[in-house]
């Protein structure tokens, strides 16, 4: 039996299947709009296709024996998702219901979602738990809370079992130092701020000092990707062992840090010095998000390994080379 891993060719995709292939046989499945073929692990197999592609998922659900789904694959830039609704409705939510009929059609009965913390909106608590309501405020979290709510839908009347994983800020690179964050462009913090401190850009701009946190920029809990792979084989597992299925958890270190004490991370770790310019606030971004993970702790015994000087130590690793 292997996984198909949609989306398998991005940041978060390639080092998830880089721990499967250890364990399991895996099938990539990516168009590479915002992926990088290189950074599929070489024991995988890699289709070059659509998720949106009836005939390119009969051939791969025909072709191998696909126990499970995992699915990575989404356009996921807030800004853009504002500018660009119906790219975001049609690739997220349209595509990803390609493949849920597919699946439902060929059998495949195992569905891990990447959600995102996006699905909260502002929560009103600094410490988000599943529990906390769902208010989300841009067309990227209304796509990932659309087919959140798909998959409920599903569930009660198919032979399906999902899990939905809402990850909060994920970051660093694999410990190998093969594969790391590429996003091009690049618009998460802590790439950009190592990309600068490596001279490949000028400054940085910091967004927002005005926010109603400790030192006014905003605060995110960063979880280190090779967490967030190790968290979706232990949901594989429990769904596969029949321990868990049909629930929502959040991943994250339960720590938040703000945009400042990033930057001064990545400065001690580099030993280089940032400079910085203060801009207005970034539109849609909430002032607090931290994670509460107890959830995944007590039902599937994750928990993370890498706290943010590991994180931003991995991170800083992968891009001096
Ligand atoms: N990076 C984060 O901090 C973060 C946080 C929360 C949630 N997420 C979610 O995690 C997932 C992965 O994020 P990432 O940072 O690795 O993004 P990424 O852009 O690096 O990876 C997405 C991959 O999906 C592929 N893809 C997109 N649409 C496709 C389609 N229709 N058919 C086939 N392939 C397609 C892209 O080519 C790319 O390889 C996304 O669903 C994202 O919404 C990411
Ligand atoms: O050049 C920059 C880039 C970011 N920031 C700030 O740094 C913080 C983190 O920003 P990122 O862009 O790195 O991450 P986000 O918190 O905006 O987004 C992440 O979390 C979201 C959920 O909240 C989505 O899931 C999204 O896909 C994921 O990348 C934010 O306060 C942002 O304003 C800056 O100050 N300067």
């Amino acid at each position: 039996m292997a996984i198909l891993v949609c989306g398998g060719a991005g940041y978060i995709g390639s080092h998830t299947v880089k721990e499967l292939v250890n364990t399991y046989d895996v099938v990539v499945l990516d168009n590479l709009t915002t992926g990088f073929e290189k950074l599929i692990d070489s024991k995988a197999t890699f289709v070059k296709g659509d998720l949106g592609d009836q005939v390119v998922l009969d051939e791969i659900f025909t072709t191998y024996k696909i126990d499970a789904v995992f699915h990575f694959a989404a356009n996921s830039l807030v800004g853009e998702s504002v500018e660009k609704p119906l790219t975001y409705y049609r690739n997220n939510v349209g595509a990803t219901l390609v493949l849920l009929e597919k699946m439902i059609e060929h059998g495949v009965k195992r569905f891990i979602f990447s959600s995102t913390a996006a699905t909260y909106g502002i929560p009103n608590t600094d410490i988000i738990t599943e529990e906390t309501a769902t208010h989300p405020i841009n067309p990227y979290g209304r796509s990932k809370q659309m087919i959140e709510q798909i998959l409920a839908d599903m569930a009660h009347v198919y032979d399906f079992h999902y899990i939905v994983l809402r990850y909060f800020n994920a970051a660093g690179a694999h410990e190998s130092g093969e594969i790391g964050e590429s996003h091009d462009p690049e618009s998460h913090l802590i790439p950009i701020v190592l990309q600068h401190l490596l001279g490949q850009r000028k400054k940085i701009s910091v967004f927002g000092t005005d926010y109603e946190t400790a030192d006014g920029t905003c605060v995110r809990d960063y979880i280190h990707v090779t967490d967030l792979a190790r968290a979706h084989i232990l949901s594989y597992e429990g769904m596969a062992d029949g321990r868990v299925a049909n629930n929502v958890y959040n991943l994250g270190n339960g720590a938040g840090y703000s945009v400042n004490e990033i930057i001064r991370t990545c400065e001690r770790l580099s030993g280089k010095q940032a400079t910085i310019d203060y801009a207005p606030r970034r539109a849609g971004d909430p002032a607090i998000l931290v994670a509460s993970s107890q959830k995944i702790n007590e039902e599937i015994g994750w928990k993370p390994d890498f706290d943010l000087t590991a994180i931003i130590a991995s991170a800083w690793k992968w891009h001096s080379k």
